[in-house]
């Protein structure tokens, strides 16, 4: 299990360019099971999700061969169905969240999807309900091992149809989206998730051919086609990275500009942390924010009420940034309640923060008040485990921020979403080291 070694308490300078976002490589890579025509893909993440969907595919034959770093050209011509059935896919399967998305472009363009229960953060019930009660209205059968937890769709053929789906489940909706594309008929998907990863992914389909309208609303309208082609896709920047590093240099008093945002796809995010009192500011295509050596104040509700911060579907508040949020509110000047309204156990981490010595009462699994510090006391350095992504870099920013030297373990956790987290942290005078 790799460890980070943090020595808190320095001041951090300089710019950092945000990475390619994760969960939108792990869409856009599953749609290249679409076509049997070349695709290139620029600004793919380095970070172990991806990597590990990147070997899936290529077990499952598709033709991959690296242009440079973060370009690649995927090909599907030769699709090796049987290793589907093979032990090796269950353990490649569960490695991660994203690879859940294969199912719906199988089951398009070959009759069959099988998926063993995929990974990814433990943060509570993750069912996959929607995914397959979507597949299962396109016309698929739908088959579950709960002993193996094996999940299969199979059809002949898909047939376009209306559906409102229970819940605007991300992956869910990209995972029917990729299955509509190549059903006969029309197909309205009513309650669809709409986040900037989604977006992405509507655009890439429509430049292969596929003919989807609503995109970037909640209702997407799909005509199918018979067969896509080959494109290029340019990855977002990684907007819950953005997030991180604005809450980092705020939590650190550091003067920091991270570029290259793409403001156009950061919905409320700059907003939601400019209530927590932090200066974003918007320079072209970049945030600054200047150092907070005054510290930064938390708003309250117009008539004077306490604030709270709750995640929502898109273009809500994401919940994975609520997390940052937290644990930057741990040194605002304030008070502030933290509504993790999607997952129930994404909230446990703050007894770390609260050994630490910030001021929070966790109110029940799904809600967090958090008083801040006001840099009148600082953090106490200490060791710690990351338990998810999210909560895992929350937990290095508050590592940062705290006075002497803190460990993290389980900083798999962390590489599994940001690249060479240690080193670009460095560049920026971070005393971070990786211990392994
Ligand atoms: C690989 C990937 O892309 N992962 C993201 C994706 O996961 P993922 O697609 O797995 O998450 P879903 O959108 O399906 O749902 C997340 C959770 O929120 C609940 N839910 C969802 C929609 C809704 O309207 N109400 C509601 O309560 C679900 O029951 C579930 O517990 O979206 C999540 C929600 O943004 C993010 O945290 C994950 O980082
Ligand atoms: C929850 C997350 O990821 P995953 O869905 O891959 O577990 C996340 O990126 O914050």
């Amino acid at each position: 299990m790799g460890v980070f070694k943090i020595e808190g308490g320095h001041q951090l300078k300089g710019s950092i360019q945000p990475q390619g976002a994760k969960n939108e490589a792990l869409q856009i890579l599953c749609a290249v099971l679409l076509t049997p025509e070349k695709i290139t893909i620029n600004n793919i993440p380095d970070i172990v999700d991806v990597n590990k969907l990147i070997d899936l595919l290529r077990k499952l034959g598709v033709k991959i061969e690296k242009l440079q770093k973060g370009s690649y050209t995927f090909q599907a011509d030769d699709v090796n169905l049987a290793y589907l059935e093979s032990d090796q896919f269950k353990i490649d399967g569960r490695g991660l969240r994203g690879s859940i998305m294969i199912v719906g472009p199988l089951l398009a363009r070959f009759g069959k999807g099988y998926i063993p229960k995929p990974g990814g953060d433990k943060i509570g019930r993750r069912r996959l309900d929607t995914h397959f009660e979507g597949l299962i209205k396109l016309g698929a059968k739908f088959g579950y091992s709960r002993e193996e937890q094996f999940y299969g769709v199979e059809a002949k053929k898909l047939k376009g149809t209306y559906m409102l789906l229970e819940e605007a489940s991300v992956t869910g909706t990209a995972n029917i989206l990729m299955a509509a594309v190549l059903a006969e008929g029309q197909t309205t998907i009513y309650n669809a998730a709409c986040e900037p990863y989604l977006q992405q992914l509507c655009k890439m389909l429509n430049r292969m051919g596929a003919k989807i309208s609503g995109v970037g609303s909640n209702m997407l309208i799909i005509d199918g086609v018979e067969s896509l082609g080959g494109t290029e896709h340019t990855m977002l920047p990684d907007m819950i990275e953005i997030g991180s590093w604005i809450g980092l240099a705020a939590m650190t008093k550091s003067e920091l500009t991270i570029t290259n945002v793409s403001w156009k796809d950061l919905g409320i995010i700059p907003e939601t942390f400019r209530k927590l009192g932090i200066t974003v500011e918007r320079k072209g295509d970049d945030i600054y924010i200047p150092a907070h050596t005054d510290g930064y104040e938390i708003q309250s509700f117009i008539d004077g009420s306490i604030l709270t911060i709750a995640d929502a579907p898109w273009p809500g508040f994401t919940p994975d940034l609520l997390s940052i949020i937290l644990v930057v509110a741990t040194q605002a000047r304030g008070s502030v309640l933290v509504h993790q309204k999607m997952f129930e156990s994404r909230l446990f981490f703050v007894d770390k923060l609260i050994d630490m010595g910030a001021k929070i009462i966790l109110c029940d699994p799904h809600r967090a008040t958090v008083i801040g510090h006001d840099f009148k006391s600082t953090l106490k350095a200490t060791t710690m485990t990351s338990p998810d992504i999210r909560a895992g870099v929350s937990l290095l920013i508050a590592a940062l921020s705290a006075k002497g030297t803190s460990t993290i373990q389980n900083i798999e956790q962390i590489d599994r979403g940001y690249e060479n987290i240690d080193e670009r942290l460095r560049a920026i005078g971070a005393k971070i080291e990786r211990i392994d």
